[in-house]
């Protein structure tokens, strides 16, 4: 049905409390009744320049888009001005944002690069598409609830194949339909994989990100590349099918980015691992039903796959940010499981957990960055739209010295982290570990760091805005209470900088003087 138009002289007659309408983009809203129940109160509705006028600019100083596509709000548009459009559109799904720097660089019109072709914009639309309609509600929804990730969404995303290709490129595709068919299996490789992980970080919540079934896919790379034939067939089809969940469980109270000092043990007793210990920090631990355990064993480490049973118990871990990530402390009380549940050799653990790293903090370094580009999108749409002393935020040289320092290290990580992306493509498994892992680890430390300035930087952009957990800021306070994690998980900061020098210092030529 066409809907109403109104001139503004009809709209201005209504200004008063029970008859009250206001003009917000070109739509006419009828807040009669609406006013007393108004979150910021009546008197704000009923003031000069409000009632019965255009409150555009007024509006989008103090709420998001996202108010007016309410059901509840929306409803309350009777009209539109005549002669008028609305020109403050929401992204429809799939779009990208034509907000400078808001999307990595080959996704802008009329700019070039040397990674990305048509397969991976095929793919990006698809993927975009999907994470908005699809993962974005349920972010939105688990973040706040606290619940795992919902059902409904494991089965698509694994019908989709998502979260098999979130273990990047390799024999665990084949014959597999990836994203309903948008590319060949063959064209995937890891620049298909950072736009999933990207995409995923643009939801801008950092608890689903991890919610996400990250424990997955740090958890069944060792099964995949380490498990016997017996073990894969029974375990890779159903977690990739979404029945079952997996996550990795190395770190514990007594050792965290220290690998080596954990202390959970597990004792061979014929053809059986008795498993005792704790772990903590489990990310989708709560939830997992298979758990790849990193333990102490006679002569060195060995990882070992414990399905969930009555010796294994899993509590929440309360943590800053939302219980949807599912992180765990897990007591194994004289677990029994099957020898042949080891993944690798019995003592070379070591070199499981550690081949398993660089991919897993290529991936979190990656997500970090997709959350900071968000956020620089919030702070530069913010800037632009909030006025203080008469003028939009970024009239301020300050404002602008800000954001001109958030681009850039966004920019360089994103330069960055496609620099080595393209080094993953076109190395082996082996010469990642051997050629990477310092990288990697002096990237993610690159990454987190700058996610921690830019959290700081937006938080003063936004001033109060950002202390709370809905409204106009909402984003840079989830961002700014959770980027830390970003700097600790899969190994901290400062840690994954010494890594990266140690490595680059043994491979200083013998012969290299000045
Ligand atoms: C259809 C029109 C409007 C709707 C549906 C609406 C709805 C809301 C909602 C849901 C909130 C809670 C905060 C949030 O979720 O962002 C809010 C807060 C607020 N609204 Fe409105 N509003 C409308 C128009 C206006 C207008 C024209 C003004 C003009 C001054 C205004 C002033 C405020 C203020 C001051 C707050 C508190 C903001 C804060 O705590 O930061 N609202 N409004």
């Amino acid at each position: 049905m066409a809907l109403k138009e109104f001139t503004y002289e009809e709209v201005e007659k209504h200004n008063k409390e029970g008859d009250l309408w206001i003009v917000i983009d070109s739509k006419v809203y009828d807040v009669s009744r609406f006013a007393n129940l108004h979150p910021g109160g009546l008197a704000v509705l009923l003031a000069d320049g409000v009632a019965g006028k255009d409150s555009t600019n007024v509006f989008f100083g103090l709420h998001r888009h996202e108010v007016l596509l309410r059901p509840q709000y929306a409803r309350l548009q009777i009209g539109k001005i005549r002669g008028q459009e609305e020109v403050i559109k929401p992204l429809l799904p799939g779009e990208v944002s034509t907000v400078p720097y808001a999307e990595p660089t080959w996704l802008n019109k009329g700019f070039h690069n040397p990674y990305y072709n048509d397969s991976h914009r095929k793919f990006h639309r698809v993927a975009r598409k999907f994470f908005m309609e699809v993962v974005y509600p349920d972010a939105i929804k688990c973040e706040e609830s606290g619940k795992r990730i919902s059902q409904d969404v494991v089965d698509r995303l694994c019908e989709m194949n998502i979260f098999a290709m979130r273990l990047g490129p390799g024999k665990h595709l084949q014959g597999r339909t990836l994203l309903s068919g948008v590319i060949r299996n063959e064209e995937y490789d890891h620049f298909h994989e950072l736009i999933l992980n990207l995409e995923l970080a643009r939801c801008g919540c950092r608890g689903y990100v991890d919610g996400f079934l990250a424990g997955g896919v740090i958890g069944l790379p060792p099964v995949l590349n380490f498990g016997s034939d017996e073990i894969k067939a029974q375990v890779v089809p159903e977690v990739l099918a979404g029945k079952k969940l997996i996550c990795l469980a190395i770190s514990e109270a007594f050792a965290g980015s220290d690998v080596s000092g954990l202390q959970t043990t597990a004792v061979r007793d014929g053809d059986y691992w008795v498993i005792s210990g704790t772990k903590k920090w489990i990310t989708n631990g709560t939830f997992a039903d298979y758990f790849t355990v990193a333990c102490r064993t006679e002569g060195g480490y060995t990882v070992i796959l414990v399905p969930r049973g009555k010796d294994l118990e899993t509590r929440a871990i309360k943590t800053s940010y939302s219980s949807t990530a599912g992180t765990a402390f897990v007591t194994f009380d004289k677990v029994r499981v099957p020898v042949s549940n080891t993944l690798g050799k019995i003592g070379k653990g070591m070199q499981v957990i550690l081949s398993n790293f660089n991919h897993e903090r290529w991936m979190i370094a990656a997500c970090a960055l997709g959350m900071q580009r968000l956020v620089v999108e919030e702070c530069l749409k913010w800037s632009n739209q909030r006025m203080a002393f008469g003028k939009p935020l970024h009239a301020q040289a300050m404002v602008r010295a800000k954001l001109a320092g958030m681009i850039s290290r966004v920019e360089s990580s994103q330069n960055w982290i496609e620099s080595v992306t393209y080094q993953m493509n076109n190395m082996s498994y082996g010469e990642q570990s051997d050629k990477l892992a310092g990288t990697i680890g002096l990237l993610k430390q690159y990454i987190t760091r700058t996610g921690r300035e830019i959290a700081e930087d937006a938080t003063q952009i936004f001033g109060g805005r950002s202390i709370t957990v809905t409204g106009m800021g909402k984003l840079i306070e989830n961002f700014h209470r959770t980027s830390p994690y970003d700097s600790i998980l899969g190994g901290s900061e400062d840690v994954l900088g010494d890594l990266g020098m140690r490595q680059a210092i043994r491979k200083i030529p013998s012969s290299a003087r000045l």
